[in-house]
């Protein structure tokens, strides 16, 4: 029945007579034939309709014929799933030639001494167009070229049988020609189309190329094209299917003709893997592939930096066949393998990097810090001053801590552990028994706030211990400045709390001994190095609350090792999350009300300080104007942001920490060590706007005492996906957990800062899915920095580390 009516609307709907009888009295009948198939009712009553309709087709007009016809094709196609379930019949074996051994393939080139570092124009067949535009790319030279990565793949190597195709995947068939057709568009006349109609033992499918251009629209092309796919010859076809009004369809698809079934395909597409790369204007899909053809045989040159015996124990694949299988993969087992090799390659080099920069750091002596005085030593005095007892957890960190003290080796640690686990009062025992020592400590800050925090907290216990404390930030006043610095220099400072103001050169120290460096990740590493040059050799321990899995962590700082804090202090009850919608403020601000009458404070956090043209956010300054003058007038509502002066925003914290403020407005300044106790309620606005971590480490903020907290996030309700993150967060506290999805969700660029803590930008590796390779590679560094710590053997290794990774390794570390 489809047949006829193809034909039908083929012939202009002009109710064609067949070998028996007329099209429509054909059709009328056999729909109501269907009637026999067991049908549900309603679609018996619809065929009943179109028969009926059929019955009248003679005397109705043109566009209602068409309808008829355009109704019953749909009807059938919906009918068909019914009736044809589909098979599972195995599609054929597709014939796909091996790749090319690119060892003996002769090389095109103008000169004729070839090298990876030769330009693009020494090869023969590359056009100075494509030059010109892959120069856009920033790719000049063959090795610029292969490492130019493809982004992604598009997969036709699932050969299906027709029945079994599904819309919107990619696949290729192999099937016999029933019909191939043509016409112009009657709307465009530029446009042309060629239609084949094909067929396997499951079913069949159209396919449609189409043809743009005045030239492809001459009768004699297109009787050529036709003229290519004969009537019963059999195809191979891959591409994208889909949806069509009558059914799956290809439109636009990679077709060859075939002498016969198990002839070898010819083409590089149909079957394959097809790399898809970041492109430029004027550089299409087709010319990248194509200047790929003529440069992937340079693989060869690649000389692999690792030796044989390496290579197998990894069951690594050769450098060379990764170049060209990540280029022209064969199947995923292949690229999976070469892209394997590569990521591997580019970690071995981080990992190399990380470690020699371990190992020379720990080359140069460290004071040993010995206590002076077991019994009544600062750091039990500490103890006896606190309200609480440190955890199990807390008291194991800090002896890692202090036997890395007491080496001559310098210290080098990252400490992690979720927020408010209790890392600063860990940092402060470590500080407190540097000063047992003789020495002096320094405790650096991302921000203003911050730096402050940590220098009311330590005032609050050190001058009852006798030990000197001060603090220096961008806002010191000179004379202040000028006399801290004179006690620095001569030991009347026993421990130095400040931000990037330290590591100026003007700053010097009597005998500095321990570093603390908190939000290590907000710094490069060429500031915390700065720090480190300003004594003999002071141990480093670095703070982080953005906590990651520990195999993770000891890879990304890999020049660190890592104590992680893994428990909370006791009495700690879960921060009640939810999330809101704008509309539902109200509700938001019963809420405030509520916790402020218990008597505790509240933080209300917004993305932006002032409105701004560009986006249409709620700022804090709206926020704290809308708080304070108009719905809470009877609180006291503070603002902080970070273009206040520093003077304004103590004086609001301060206002904050003593209580004498109930809601506190402020953007992100408060991200990071603020330590509020008594404040139980955290609103987020806008709150689709953070990154995971970010949120969590927002509210952090509350739940630091012992009284019941809660986080609201206001949902701005843009995207799904954001709505999705902020569920995510009302179903976990586990910072842990929480920062690896975010990893995985903005990499760790956007989470860690790694960009200005210096670790490069990899042209493959993802630090986050490909951890296991990661692991490898740290351990094949180990290996090889064992055996040969100068990387004599490895010149290969040594002179890309010193070309691409000095950067990295920081001067400062290496002369
Ligand atoms: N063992 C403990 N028992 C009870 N309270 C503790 C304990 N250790 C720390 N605290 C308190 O918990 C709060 C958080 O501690 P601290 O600021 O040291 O955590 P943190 O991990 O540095 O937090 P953040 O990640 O937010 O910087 C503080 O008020 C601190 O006094």
């Amino acid at each position: 029945m489809q047949q006829a009516l193809t034909l039908e609307s083929e012939n202009g709907f002009r109710n064609i007579h067949g070998r028996k009888e007329r099209f429509n009295t054909f059709v009328a009948r056999e729909l109501i034939s269907l009637d026999s198939k067991h049908l549900p009712k309603e679609k018996i009553d619809f065929l009943i309709s179109l028969s009926e309709g059929f019955e009248a087709y003679d005397s109705s007009p043109e566009s209602a014929r068409r309808r008829l016809v355009i109704d019953t094709r749909k009807a059938l196609y919906s009918l068909s799933k019914v009736f044809d379930p589909p098979t599972t019949i195995k599609p054929p074996k597709l014939r796909l030639p091996n790749q090319k051994d690119y060892s003996n393939v002769e090389i095109n080139v103008k000169d004729s001494t070839p090298s990876l570092d030769s330009t693009l124009s020494t090869v023969k067949g590359i056009g100075s167009k494509t030059i010109e535009l892959l120069a856009s790319l920033g790719i000049f030279t063959i090795r610029d070229l292969l490492v130019h990565y493809p982004r992604d793949y598009v997969d036709y190597s699932q050969l299906k049988r027709i029945s079994s195709l599904e819309a919107g995947e990619t696949a290729t068939i192999v099937a016999s020609i029933r019909r191939t057709n043509y016409f112009t568009s009657p709307r465009n006349p530029n446009l042309s189309v060629l239609e084949l109609l094909i067929q396997d033992s499951t079913g069949r499918i159209k396919l449609t190329k189409f043809f743009a251009g005045r030239r492809f629209s001459n009768r004699g092309y297109l009787m050529k094209q036709v003229s290519q796919y004969p009537t019963g010859s059999t195809v191979a076809v891959s591409g994208l299917v889909k949806e069509g009004s009558y059914g799956k369809c290809f439109i636009d698809p990679i077709i060859e003709v075939l002498e016969n079934q198990g002839t070898s395909i010819k083409s590089k597409s149909i079957g394959r893997l097809i790399p898809i790369y970041p492109l430029t204007e004027g550089l299409t899909a087709v010319r990248i592939r194509r200047v790929f053809d003529l440069v992937l045989p340079f693989a060869a040159f690649w000389k692999d930096p690792l030796p044989q015996e390496r290579i197998s124990h990894h069951s690594l694949m050769s450098i060379q066949n990764a170049m060209n299988q990540i280029h022209q993969p064969n199947n995923l087992e292949s690229l999976n393998a070469a892209r394997r090799r590569i990521v591997f390659d580019e970690f071995l080099c981080l990992q190399l990097a990380l470690l020699r920069k371990r190992n020379l750091f720990r080359k140069k002596p460290a004071p040993q810090l010995k206590k002076v005085n077991q019994i009544n030593s600062l750091t039990s005095q500490f103890y006896s001053l606190l309200p609480f007892s440190f955890t199990n957890e807390q008291k194991r960190v800090l002896h890692e801590i202090e036997s890395d003290l007491e080496s001559s080796e310098p210290m080098a640690r990252l400490l992690q552990g979720d927020v408010g686990s209790g890392k600063t009062v860990v940092a402060i025992a470590a500080l407190l028994y540097a000063v047992d020592s003789g020495w002096q400590g320094a405790l650096m800050a991302p921000t203003e706030v911050l730096a402050q925090q940590h220098y009311k907290n330590l005032c609050k216990w050190l001058p009852q211990l006798h030990v000197t404390v001060d603090l220096i930030t961008g806002s010191t006043p000179n004379s202040r400045r000028k006399q801290i610095l004179d006690d620095l220099s001569t030991g009347g400072v026993n421990i130095i709390v400040g931000t990037h103001a330290l590591i100026e050169d003007s700053v010097s120290f009597s005998r500095l001994g321990l570093v603390v460096v908190d939000e290590q990740h907000r710094f490069g590493v060429y500031q915390r190095d700065l720090l480190l040059r300003k004594g003999l050799q002071p141990h480093l321990l670095t703070m982080t609350a953005t906590p990651i899995p520990r195999t993770l962590a000891l890879s990304i700082h890999g020049d660190l090792d890592v104590s992680q804090i893994n428990e909370m202090p006791p009495g700690r009850e879960k921060i009640k999350t939810s999330m809101l919608q704008f509309s539902q403020r109200n509700k938001v601000f019963d809420l405030i009300r509520a916790h402020i009458k218990k008597r505790h404070q509240v933080y209300f956090v917004l993305p932006l300080v002032e409105e701004s043209e560009k986006i249409e956010l709620r700022s804090a300054v709206d926020v704290y104007h809308e708080l304070s003058n108009d719905l809470f007038q009877e609180f006291n509502v503070g603002l902080l942001h970070g273009r206040m002066s520093s003077l304004d925003k103590n004086s609001t914290i301060n206002s904050f920490v003593s209580g004498e403020v109930d809601i506190l407005v402020s953007t992100t300044v408060i991200e990071v060590g603020v330590d509020v106790p008594n404040a139980t309620l955290m609103v987020i606005d806008h709150a689709d706007r953070f990154g995971l971590a970010q949120l969590h480490q927002l509210r952090g903020r509350v739940g630091r005492g012992a009284s019941f907290s809660e986080c609201i996030l206001i949902d701005s309700g843009k995207n799904s996906d954001s709505r999705k993150k902020l569920e995510y967060l009302v179903g976990s506290t586990d910072g842990f957990e929480i920062s690896e999805i975010d990893l995985r969700m903005r990499g760790p660029g956007q989470v860690l800062g790694t960009r200005q803590s210096g670790l490069p930008d990899f042209a493959l590796a993802n630090l986050v899915n490909d951890s296991h390779v990661l692991e490898l590679a740290r351990k094949e560094a180990l290996y090889i920095l064992n055996s040969d710590p100068e990387l004599n053997s490895y010149k290969l290794l040594k002179d890309n580390l010193d070309l691409h990774w000095k950067r990295f390794l920081g001067n400062s570390q290496l002369n």
